[in-house]
């Protein structure tokens, strides 16, 4: 019924391969795991159904004893992490590549659907953000989701884009540890680095980065002068207007989806403060100044 074509990524406890599906037609994706594995994946991906438009749909399953296969829609642009580096390569940046606020506002719709089904996804990361060939993102690998808003799991997901209060053990809000995933995915797309990496200790056990990492002591002592430091001085030759909406976006990632503070993270706010600036012209920095807080370097530009 499926013939495959070719792998197209092996993760780490999957392999994908790109295939013809002679019944329908068409190009899927059939994702084989471990049958120990897939039990929670597959349910996770019934509760979502194919009703959302920015999550890549499971269309069938195949399970026997030793693997599973997860029957997925083929998003033929692949996943977000390579479309950056592939620009990167051919001298583009994410921001120009990408509509970043287009983006964003269909990954965030896509988490918005899961959270209110009660479902948070816990890895959400550039490798998991898939692009179609008509352009949609689909978020995918729904392996870590877990139906439930409270956890204390300290070893989930992707280190570089846990949020900060995931490591220790201790009760967080799923939904909360999302929006901090969101926000650096979001970073990745526009500048394709990351700032926070976990360090190992002696005994070779990993040392989280809110104990280790430079950068995020920086973030803490303030965090948008670190993104100014980080992100936004090493640009070069971009155009003033285009400097002004990255700083935008930037300035609303870090109040709303970055924040240390996991209760002030706030998706509709982060959405809100992004469309607002997108109907402003030419020099809205200047109109901007009054209608959200800016970051002390914008106001030392304008
Ligand atoms: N439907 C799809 N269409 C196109 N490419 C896909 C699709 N699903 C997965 N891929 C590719 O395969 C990669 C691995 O898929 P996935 O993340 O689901 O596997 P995984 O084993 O859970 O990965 P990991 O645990 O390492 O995050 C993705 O990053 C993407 O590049």
């Amino acid at each position: 019924m499926y013939v495959i074509i070719e792998p197209i990524q092996s993760g780490t406890f999957s392999t994908v391969y790109r295939a013809w599906d002679r019944k329908g037609q068409r190009y899927v994706a059939l994702k084989v795991i471990p049958a120990e594995l897939y039990r929670d994946e597959i349910e996770t991906m019934r509760v979502l159904g194919a009703g959302h438009r920015n999550i890549c749909p499971m269309l069938d399953f195949y399970a026997d004893e030793t693997n599973c296969i997860l029957v997925l829609e083929y998003c033929s642009l692949g996943d977000l992490c390579d479309f950056v580096e592939i620009s990167r390569r051919r001298g583009v940046h994410g921001f120009t590549a990408i509509n970043v606020r287009e983006m964003a506002r269909q990954i965030r719709s896509a988490i918005w659907y899961a959270h209110s089904r009660g479902i948070a996804h816990r890895d959400i990361k550039p490798e998991n953000v898939l692009l179609s060939a008509d352009g949609d993102v689909k978020l995918a690998d729904w392996g870590h989701a877990v139906r439930c808003q409270w956890s204390s799991d300290a070893d989930i997901g992707t280190d570089a884009y846990r949020s900060p209060e995931t490591f220790f053990g201790k009760r967080y809000d799923n939904f909360k540890a999302d929006y901090w995933s969101f926000g650096l995915t979001l970073l990745y797309a526009l500048f394709g680095r990351t700032p926070f990496n976990c360090g190992r200790k002696s005994d070779g056990t990993i040392d989280p980065y809110p104990n280790c990492c430079e950068n995020f002591a920086s973030f803490v002592r303030d965090s948008h002068q670190f993104m100014y430091e980080f992100y936004i001085k090493p640009l070069e030759s971009v155009d003033s207007d285009r400097m002004c909406e990255i700083i935008h976006i930037c300035s609303s990632v870090v109040e709303n989806l970055l924040n240390i503070d996991a209760g002030k993270r706030n998706l509709d706010e982060f959405i809100r403060t992004l469309e607002n600036s997108s109907s402003q012209t030419n020099g809205y920095a200047f109109q901007l100044e009054s209608s959200i807080r800016l970051p002390p370097f914008l106001r030392l530009k304008s």
